[in-house]
């Protein structure tokens, strides 16, 4: 269990230059933070940091807990060679301290077939993980960073590649962790209905830049947003004309 999670004065860059500056938050435990912001922004970066890839050049990261706290990462759905000679349900167990089926403990066991219930997965066992969807794909990605019982869950725009009702069934699927077993969950996305839906709170990063709010609030400042995805806000006048031609361009 965690009992806090916060950044104090974070700076990383690379040759020379820097992609985080000053960067101080906190992350609610137990609950989903969003960490949204332009192509480049560093959004990535900061995840390295979070899993003590990236050493910052300045500034503290602390996240206190029980003992020492377990994290779970779900990369982007990428292609994966068809012919990759690892079956999903080994492939899930990757994730646990004794890695190969035949010496797993009863305990392991035991985690081992509730997580694959719980994200669906159990029908997929045998299948070769090249062979599998970009979503059930995604879905072991994520039993195999829950086997190790996270207490910090982050996913790095998991999402990004799978059909709206992957996607949909996906979060769903995280947010029941988040709010089931008090796993705090931080997420990457460029789906700004999604983060909508799901976040409790957001970081919205840019180059050099930063703001931290909860989500209705800051998904709601049209300004805001233009500022820090720079581009002109959409106003309502325009928003109107846009949907006007859309229907004109429907019907011709
Ligand atoms: N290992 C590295 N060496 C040099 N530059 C890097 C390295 N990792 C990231 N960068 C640079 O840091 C900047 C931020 O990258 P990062 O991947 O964190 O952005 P991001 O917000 O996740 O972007 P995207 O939304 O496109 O995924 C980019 O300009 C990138 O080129």
């Amino acid at each position: 269990m965690l009992h806090r999670i916060q950044m104090n004065h974070l700076s990383v860059g690379f040759n020379g230059e820097e992609v985080l500056r000053d960067l101080s938050f906190y992350v609610p435990v137990g609950k989903m933070f969003a960490i949204i912001g332009p192509n480049g922004a560093g959004k990535s970066t900061l995840l390295k940091v979070l899993l003590g890839l990236i050493r910052p050049q300045a500034g503290e990261m602390v996240i206190e807990g029980d003992g020492k706290p377990v994290i779970g990462y779900v990369p982007q759905s990428r292609p994966i060679d068809e012919e990759t000679p690892i079956a999903a349900k080994d492939f899930i167990t990757l994730g646990l301290t004794s890695h190969l089926l035949p010496w797993l403990t009863r305990a392991e066991r035991s985690k081992l077939k509730e997580i694959m219930e719980f994200t669906d997965t159990e029908m997929l066992a045998k299948k070769p993980i090249g062979r599998l969807s970009g979503g059930e794909r995604q879905r072991v990605f994520l039993a195999q960073a829950l086997i190790r019982e996270p207490d910090l869950l982050l996913l790095d725009e998991s999402t990004a590649n799978l059909d709206p009702g992957a996607q949909e069934e996906m979060m769903r699927l995280v947010f029941r962790i988040c709010e089931k077993r008090g796993v705090t969950v931080i997420f990457i996305s460029h789906d700004l209905a999604q983060v909508a839906t799901y976040a409790d709170q957001v970081l919205l990063l840019a180059r050099g830049k930063y703001v931290q709010g909860g989500a209705a609030d800051l998904l709601s400042d049209q300004q805001l947003l233009a500022e820090y995805y720079q581009h002109e806000p959409v106003d309502a006048a325009q928003k109107a004309t846009l949907e006007s031609a859309q229907r004109q361009a429907m019907f011709h």
